[in-house]
């Protein structure tokens, strides 16, 4: 008969996954949106410090709007020139109403946590039930039915807008988080902050080669954090979609850092 305490270290033994290689690839990667960086960005038309009731324009890069102009309507296709079927002229997300509401459901706080930085803060977005169900909404319409079979959502923002559109769409959610968080053996990628550097963590197992995965996060400023998500999904043969998050800050060129990976925010 097993004794208690063999329980407990039957409990708690480490389980090592043995990954698989799998073959569901993205679907209809070449034909899909790609958000090159730096071209567009669904974006209002003003700054989120005051509240936003306007119609959504689309700004493209450099080429926006500049500071003072009436932006432009456009109902151009996201990721133009690069041709689209998902995301065609007509896409109703870019003349989406909701965009207006998400954006002026985040607070912004500024000088936090240090001087200097607007802290863009989501947790006012939370507070407001239609405000948060329709950017789950927006992100569920669109990568619903594209064959994402793991959202990677990043700590700790990630965690909140990761887990419900994974469940829309039907894929796993992985967390990937900071150091000495995750019990069982871990991959880890270490980047660069504006100041310093940080590490980042998966399980090893959670996914598996050839799996098609979404990253998740709330925000995008210099793209560190982004980019060691992607390298530490890459590295296990893990193909990354797109990368999705609520808001970017486009003065610190995160698109840039990412390179030709897509990706797709709703505030800018
Ligand atoms: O594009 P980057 O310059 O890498 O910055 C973006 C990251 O910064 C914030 O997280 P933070 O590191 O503050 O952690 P938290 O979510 O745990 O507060 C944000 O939620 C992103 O994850
Ligand atoms: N300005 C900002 N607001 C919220 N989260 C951030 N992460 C990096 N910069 C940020």
């Amino acid at each position: 008969m097993e004794s208690i305490a063999h329980k407990i270290a039957l409990k708690f033994t480490r389980v090592n996954f043995v990954p698989e290689k799998v073959t569901n690839r993205c679907y209809n990667r070449g034909n899909l949106v790609q958000i090159k960086s730096p071209t567009t960005t669904l974006t209002t038309p003003s700054s989120r410090n005051t509240p936003l009731f306007s119609p959504i324009s689309v700004s493209k890069g450099a080429a926006g709007a500049g500071a003072g102009e009436e932006p432009e309507l456009k109902t151009i296709p996201i990721g133009d020139p690069v041709s689209s079927v998902d995301m065609a002229p007509h896409d109703p997300i870019l003349k989406d109403e909701r965009i207006a509401g998400i954006a002026s459901a985040i607070r912004v706080i500024p000088d936090f946590p240090k001087p200097g930085i607007m802290f863009q803060d989501i947790t006012t977005l939370l507070l407001d039930p239609k405000a948060f169900k329709d950017t789950i909404d927006l992100f569920v319409e669109r990568y619903k039915d594209k064959n994402i079979s793991v959202v990677a959502g990043i700590e700790a923002r990630g965690f909140i807008f990761g887990p419900p559109i994974a469940l829309a769409i039907g894929a796993k959610f992985v967390p990937m988080r900071k150091p000495k968080k995750l019990p069982g053996e871990v991959i880890s990628e270490e980047y660069s902050l504006e100041y310093g550097t940080d590490k980042m963590e998966m399980h090893v197992g959670a996914v598996q080669a050839g799996e098609c995965a979404l990253v998740v996060d709330d925000l995008i400023a210099t793209g560190g954090t982004l980019t060691a998500a992607i390298r530490l999904l890459e590295r296990v043969g893990v193909e990354v979609f797109e990368c999705a998050c609520v808001i970017e800050l486009p003065e610190l060129k995160g698109r840039e850092r990412l390179g030709d990976k897509p990706l797709f925010v709703l505030v800018s």
